[in-house]
């Protein structure tokens, strides 16, 4: 079945045939959010700032969601949390059905096979061509070779790196290194896309094609979470956005703004934060004093 038809939103299920269903295949049906975060907190030194503080946030099957917030408000911090790069202070966080503040290390690997992930500076290899970049990431996962051989191409041409195979990482402009980045991300397939500041590094131009590369991604069925300071793209995309401020959640808009205009709406009931407009799917508390917009 060709990578891009394969879609990842299972026909419904009968009990009888969920018997011949892996049970990942299973636990992932039934689970309509991919990423649940429960009142998690992350302090990353005693004594400091929680980097996240009592964060309810989640993500839905095939959602796009920007995160953004002034630098150093935590958005790092939410896709490690994610990835399990960093393991939560307190609270609970389920990634891909599964429950994984507790997962013992050794099933950490089998959870990020779910995960791609796509980084500010590309991180490839710079000794490798473009087409061992990508095959690379299907290797460490046991790939067999056939698969390989079949897989690589079709991704590359996904991103539109058809003829490129041969060149080094250092032969290509920003724009197509990010390309062969995410072509490592997805080509096995992972159910989840998290993407740290993709396009920081590139030209208004070249990020624009990357997020419409994202958005096309997105469409085949996967979630794809974007931390970004990129204005320009997140007001032109007007997809979910998820507004940190201080390790808190300070917006949650379906079709949001980079800044958003509308005024703070604080409750008596200080553990609610709500604007117009809002989704209210999170109730984070956050202090009055804090009720500002860290980049208007
Ligand atoms: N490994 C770490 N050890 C100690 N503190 C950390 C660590 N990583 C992040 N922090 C702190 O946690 C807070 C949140 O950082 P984080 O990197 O998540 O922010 P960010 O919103 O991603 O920022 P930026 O937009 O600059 O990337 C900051 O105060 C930061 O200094």
């Amino acid at each position: 079945m060709p990578l891009w038809d394969l879609g990842r939103r299972l026909p419904m299920v009968t009990v009888d045939q969920q018997r011949f269903l892996s049970p990942t295949l299973v636990r992932d049906e039934r689970s309509a959010d991919v990423i649940r975060f429960d009142k998690v907190s992350k302090v990353y030194k005693r004594g400091a700032r929680p980097a996240l503080d009592g964060v309810s946030l989640d993500v839905a099957r095939g959602e796009f969601v920007f995160l953004v917030g002034a630098s150093g408000s935590g958005k790092s911090t939410f896709l490690r949390l994610v990835l399990r790069e960093e393991q939560a202070t307190s609270g609970r966080v389920w990634v891909a059905g599964r429950e994984i503040t507790s997962l013992s290390q050794w099933k950490v690997p089998r959870l990020r096979r779910d995960l791609g992930v796509v980084f500010q500076d590309f991180r490839l290899l710079p000794n490798k061509t473009v087409f061992q970049n990508v095959a690379f990431a299907q290797q460490v996962t046991g790939k067999r070779r056939h698969v390989i051989a079949s897989d690589v191409p079709e991704t590359l041409e996904l991103v539109k790196l058809t003829g490129k195979e041969k060149r080094l990482p250092h032969e290509l402009s920003g724009g197509e290194q990010q390309r062969v980045a995410i072509a490592r991300a997805i080509v096995n397939r992972p159910s989840i896309l998290l993407a740290d500041e993709p396009t920081g590094n590139l030209d208004p131009d070249t990020s624009a094609g990357i997020v419409q590369l994202l958005e096309r991604i997105n469409s085949t069925g996967t979630t794809v979470v974007m931390a970004t300071h990129d204005e320009v793209i997140v007001n032109q995309m007007r997809k979910r956005v998820v507004q940190l401020l201080d390790g808190h959640v300070v917006r949650d808009e379906a079709e949001g703004n980079y800044a958003d205009l509308a005024p703070v709406v604080i409750s008596e009931d200080p553990t609610k934060v709500a604007r117009s407009g809002a989704r209210g799917t999170t109730g984070s508390p956050i202090p009055g004093e804090q009720a500002r917009e860290a980049d208007a």
